[in-house]
């Protein structure tokens, strides 16, 4: 199944399982180890158990020996003690081991996926990493606790019980295992099958999660276009497809323990026929037959799921190399192995032919200009001129094809990116608020900011304005995304984030926008007064907000098309001058 991210190519089951025990279940080893121990011990007791039904039979039910008759049933009182503590004792240990590979996982993928580039998130859509992150991570460790804990008992089980049988009578263990080539190359077609089944519902898996993403985040735009109809029908689609996927799993799974259950059958009779003459005979005793028979009708069960599980293991496999492949993608923005500091007080700015395209696409071409340290830029222009883009270059969101930025006198390369990215502070139209208090959404984790300062950044920011309006001031959650809040709301509290950050640069994209006349006035003196000392690039849509900066660079089509002082400009005749009579005539129309 292809799609917009592109196949994940196969990778071999055996390495991917060195992966997953070098990187998340070595350092758990000893408490493998002390499971394998305990379930080999649990998994022998069924030898044992077969191999007591000789002596119960001949000496206690054929010789009628007493005496007999008490060791047989301690021993198997001790046998079944010993199963049932070894048995809950190892589902402990692998329970513990299970769950912490899997929180360890789980927590490097999000750091891994954290640190994956601006690009790469632009095409791996949210529900598509969830899925990845809990289901593949999911599907993986289900599997591999089955495999160790069950398939460590198993096989103990399993070389337990041959050893009985063969010890019984070597000859009948191979004819009862006559079948067993049989089944070779349908158990291998089968295992491909189901591989294949659970990578298709895997990739579904993640278009189920992408909808319901998409879905509870656009909720009111699907009431208002009234698209539950079209939205319902997208997800029974999809529904129905991972029913189907589903069931084709189960039925390639379904396959390989029925393969062996005719090849166990194939053996048995043959033993029955060749046994039971020889019993006949008076050649075996009916102790010897039991034995083996209940030796290799115990060793059917673990020898059943042992199959079982090459399934699931194929299953594992589709979600592992799924995980795997996440992990194997790099970012390609790093930070440099031996960073440079800059002068982070007064930064200046500078790009120098910056040219960047999204694929095909051109968005900047050779772009250059110094925003001074301490002074005021500010980037005007038509949508899709390319303004926001440079903000992402800047904080290194994105890295240029090519030309050069240098902040505080260093390239941005040569940077530290913790650094440098700690160097901005940004307030754009749509302020991300998480769903915590409006406390939180300020501080953002930072704990050591006093209450003080708090107040201030929130009188500065006139977040204290709304903050009685609001069930629990301070400690009202904002709500998912911050829905709770009015878009003025939240820009005022993304605008308090950037007074608390106190950072040397700062990027504003038209900041005050969603601001009502008489706060948008108030805000913008604040944040004029925050900028003071500051460098400050800022995007606006309306001329009327960047009269007073200091230098004003005008975009077209991913170039800087004009720059100088408001009055300059409009002096020149040129774009700016364009854009503010077509602004000011649409501002006279609207009145
Ligand atoms: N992730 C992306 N992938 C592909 N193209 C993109 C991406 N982000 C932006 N673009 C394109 O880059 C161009 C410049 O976008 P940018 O957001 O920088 O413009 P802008 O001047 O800030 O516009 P606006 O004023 O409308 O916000 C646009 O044509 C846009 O479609």
């Amino acid at each position: 199944m292809s799609n917009q991210r592109g196949e994940i190519p196969f990778a071999k089951g055996w390495p991917l399982f060195r992966w997953l025990w070098s990187t998340y279940l070595f350092k758990y080893r000893i408490y493998v180890i002390a499971a394998m121990v305990l379930m080999s011990i649990e998994g022998s007791m069924l030898g044992f158990l077969s191999y007591t039904l000789k002596p119960m039979f001949d000496l206690v039910f054929v010789d009628g020996n007493r005496d007999a008759m008490k060791w047989v049933g301690i021993a198997i009182l001790v046998i079944f003690c010993t199963r049932g503590l070894t048995g809950a004792l190892q589902k402990l240990l692998m329970t513990y081991v299970g769950q912490h590979s899997v929180a360890d996982m789980r927590i490097d993928l999000l750091n891994h996926v954290m640190q994956l580039d601006t690009t790469f998130h632009a095409t791996h859509p949210p529900g598509h990493l969830m899925a990845r992150v809990e289901g593949d991570v999911n599907g993986i460790s289900s599997v591999w606790k089955a495999l160790i804990s069950g398939a460590g008992r198993d096989f103990v089980a399993l070389i337990a019980l041959m050893f009985v049988a063969i010890r019984v009578d070597w000859v009948w263990t191979a004819i009862a295992l006559i079948g067993a080539p049989l089944a070779v190359s349908p158990l291998l077609l089968a295992q491909k099958y189901v591989r294949r089944r659970a990578r298709e519902s895997r990739e579904v898996a993640s278009q189920v999660t992408t909808r319901l993403d998409e879905v509870f985040h656009g909720i009111n735009q699907i009431k208002l276009n009234a698209l539950e109809d079209y939205q319902a029908d997208r997800y029974v689609g999809l529904q129905l497809q991972s029913v189907q996927l589903a069931m084709r799993t189960t039925v390639g799974r379904a396959v390989i323990p029925a393969l062996v259950d005719i090849m166990a059958g194939l053996g048995f009779v043959a033993v029955l026929f060749y046994g039971g003459g020889e019993i006949i005979r008076g050649d075996k005793t009916i102790g010897d037959f039991m034995s083996f028979f209940t030796a290799m009708t115990l060793a059917f069960e673990p020898l059943r799921r042992l199959a079982g599980m090459g399934g699931g293991w194929q299953v594992a496999i589709a979600s592992l190399e799924r995980v795997q492949h996440l992990f194997n993608t790099k970012p390609s923005i790093t930070t440099p192995a031996r960073p440079k500091k800059a002068d982070v007080d007064r930064p200046e700015i500078v790009m120098d032919d910056v040219h960047l395209a999204y694929g095909e696409l051109p968005v900047l071409r050779g772009v250059s200009f110094t925003a001074k340290a301490g002074k005021t830029t500010a980037l005007v222009g038509p949508s899709g001129a390319g303004k926001s883009t440079i903000f992402n270059v800047l904080t290194r969101l994105i890295d240029p094809q090519t030309g050069e930025v240098r902040i505080g006198g260093q390239k941005s390369l040569d940077i530290n990116l913790a650094e440098l990215r700690g160097m901005f502070s940004v307030v754009t139209q749509d302020a991300l608020l998480f769903d915590e208090t409006v406390r939180d959404n300020v501080l953002l984790g930072r704990t050591d900011v006093t209450e003080d300062q708090l107040r201030s950044v929130l009188d500065a920011a006139y977040v204290s304005n709304f903050l009685d309006q609001l069930s629990d001031g301070l400690d009202t959650p904002c709500g998912p995304r911050g829905s709770n809040l009015s878009g003025g709301q939240r820009q005022r509290v993304a605008i308090a984030r950037a007074l608390l950050r106190d950072t040397p640069i700062l990027l504003l994209d038209e900041a005050t926008s969603a601001l009502d006349t008489r706060s948008e006035t108030v805000v913008q003196a604040a944040l004029e007064r925050l900028s003071r000392d500051r460098t400050t690039l800022v995007i606006a849509h309306r001329l009327s907000t960047v009269q007073n900066a200091d230098n004003i660079l005008v975009m077209d089509r991913g170039r800087i098309v004009e720059q100088g002082s408001h009055d300059d400009l409009l002096a020149k005749g040129g774009s700016y001058h364009d854009l503010y009579n077509m602004q000011f005539r649409s501002n006279e129309g609207e009145e």
